[in-house]
């Protein structure tokens, strides 16, 4: 059920065969060690993060001219308002810094942008940029570059099931009407389907924790764990990954 892909790996230092025939709709990546990669080149965290978003572009570029149909990226944790001041207000121009260089790109390669998260308690200047790159990329049909900012699962979980609760309350749906389908609706993935749930989850530079991303949807996501830290994934480790992916013998949970 878990992988393990390490720098090591034989698959990260060649490009690995993948049939494109079975390339995983939904890809959801934890993009993690942009610190750590920072502090081995002792330079201050910041530095990772900018490279970080470097490898956002090169990734979903990669992902969409693999087939890819949805690629989703943690990028801002509701927890991560406790890092240091400086640092968040760093992160929360990112995506400002993304869209005013990268919309072209978007639009020349058919990428649609999406974003899900608490996004009303952003900095306006980043709600402003947001909301420009998902209308300039809205006629675009290609891949859904999803982006998860200010997201934090079990908040997902609890504000899906308080709609569910307002709509028996309001005498719209039965308390036995109510089924997978209904929690599905309800979470902040469903403008998504049907490609709501990942296939496949990544997440960078050794952590195998789940750490409050997706974990409604990820009930039958494949998870590899790459020691490669973020700022220095590839397209090729993306191979490797869904490499990886298409070895396993998937079963929903039957025999
Ligand atoms: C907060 C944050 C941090 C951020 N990092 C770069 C990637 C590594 C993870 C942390 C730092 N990136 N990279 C891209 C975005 C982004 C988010 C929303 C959006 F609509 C467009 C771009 C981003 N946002």
């Amino acid at each position: 059920m878990f992988a393990f892909l390490n720098k090591n790996d034989p698959a990260e230092t060649t490009t690995p065969a993948i049939d494109p025939q079975r390339i995983p709709a939904h890809v959801a990546i934890i993009m993690d060690g942009n610190g750590r990669w920072a502090k081995a080149r002792h330079l201050p965290r910041i530095a990772g993060h900018k490279e970080g978003m470097n490898t956002v572009k090169k990734v979903t570029i990669a992902a969409s001219d693999l087939g890819v149909k949805v690629l989703t990226l943690y990028a801002f944790s509701t927890e991560n308002w406790k890092r240091p001041t400086d640092e968040v207000n760093y992160l929360m121009q990112l995506p400002v810094s993304f869209f005013d260089t990268f919309v072209p790109d978007l639009v020349k390669n058919n990428v649609q942008v999406q974003v899900m998260g608490y996004t009303d308690k952003l900095p306006a200047k980043t709600q402003k940029a947001v909301n420009d790159a998902i209308a300039d990329t809205k006629d675009c049909d290609g891949m859904i570059l999803n982006f998860a900012l200010n997201y934090g699962s079990r908040s997902e979980i609890v504000s899906g099931i308080q709609a569910i609760a307002a709509q028996v309350q309001a005498g719209e749906l039965a308390v036995t009407d109510i089924d997978e389908a209904t929690v599905d609706q309800a979470l902040m993935t469903a403008p998504l389907a049907p490609y709501h749930d990942p296939d496949l989850l990544i997440r960078t530079s050794g952590e195998e924790r789940i750490s409050n991303f997706l974990l409604w949807q990820i009930a039958y996501s494949e998870l590899v764990f790459t020691d490669v830290k973020w700022p220095d994934f590839t397209a090729t480790t993306l191979k490797a990954c869904i490499a990886d992916y298409q070895s396993r013998d998937r079963r929903f949970g039957g025999l």
